[in-house]
């Protein structure tokens, strides 16, 4: 086990293994989505989630959120960073435009829950989001998307409107099997407890946050 201080080495990430191992209709505030469990292992607790619009046509421009998991923000509301509002959003855009949520259990950029805390007291004490991650010995962004593309191919699809505002996030598919026709902005105004969080994504990680 790592002391205290120092960097943890988070083990690599094979999510592209992840395969379809249960699904069910859940019907929401947004509308129904049918709710596909994807994961490597079957035990898994924490699978990939993507969740489809039953009438989501594979053959079309596919609507589609890539939303990284965050509990503060998705489940609590936190005020902290913008992912609640964006996921509020996302249902509606791809409820209204038959396409999908893929939920990517990639807390905290990546680093965990534990980590986020852990930065988010650091940030406190004065760090951006940015030195907050690299104080603690961890990646500033640690998450990867190739387990996303192959729940899209897994679903049949070929080509996506991707909602974001993070350029990482569109390169990430490359020349890969997926293409991106387009790319749907998804911004939050900013508040009092995420201004300084969206000024230094739009600053330092280059979001398109204009
Ligand atoms: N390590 C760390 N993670 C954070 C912090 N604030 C939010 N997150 C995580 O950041 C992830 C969301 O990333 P964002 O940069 O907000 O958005 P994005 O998904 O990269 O880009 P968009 O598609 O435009 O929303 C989630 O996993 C959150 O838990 C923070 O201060 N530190
Ligand atoms: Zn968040």
């Amino acid at each position: 086990m790592p002391e205290h201080g120092e960097p943890i080495l988070l083990p690599p990430a094979d999510l592209a293994a992840a395969t379809r191992r249960a699904e069910a209709l859940i019907p929401t505030p947004y509308g129904d989505f049918r709710m596909i469990a994807y994961a490597g292992d079957a035990e898994d607790y924490t699978p990939h989630l993507a969740l489809v619009h039953p009438e989501m046509d594979p053959k079309d421009d596919v609507i589609v959120r890539l939303h990284s998991e965050c509990i503060t923000g998705d489940l609590f509301g936190s005020k902290r960073c913008d992912c609640g509002e964006q996921l509020d959003r996302a249902l509606r855009m791809v409820a209204a435009g038959k396409g999908i949520v893929v939920y990517l259990r990639q807390e905290g950029r990546g680093i965990g829950i534990i980590n986020k805390l852990k930065a988010y007291q650091l940030q406190d004490q004065g760090l951006d989001t940015i030195q907050a991650n690299l104080h603690l010995g961890l990646e500033i962004d640690a998450r990867h998307y190739g387990v996303a593309q192959g729940i899209l191919q897994d679903l049949g699809i070929r080509r996506i409107q991707l909602l974001t505002n993070n350029p990482l996030k569109v390169d990430s598919f490359g020349e890969g099997p997926i293409e991106v026709v387009r790319r749907l902005p998804i911004i939050v105004s900013p508040g009092e407890a995420n201004r300084n969080y969206l000024r230094t994504k739009q600053l330092d990680m280059g979001h398109w946050l204009k």
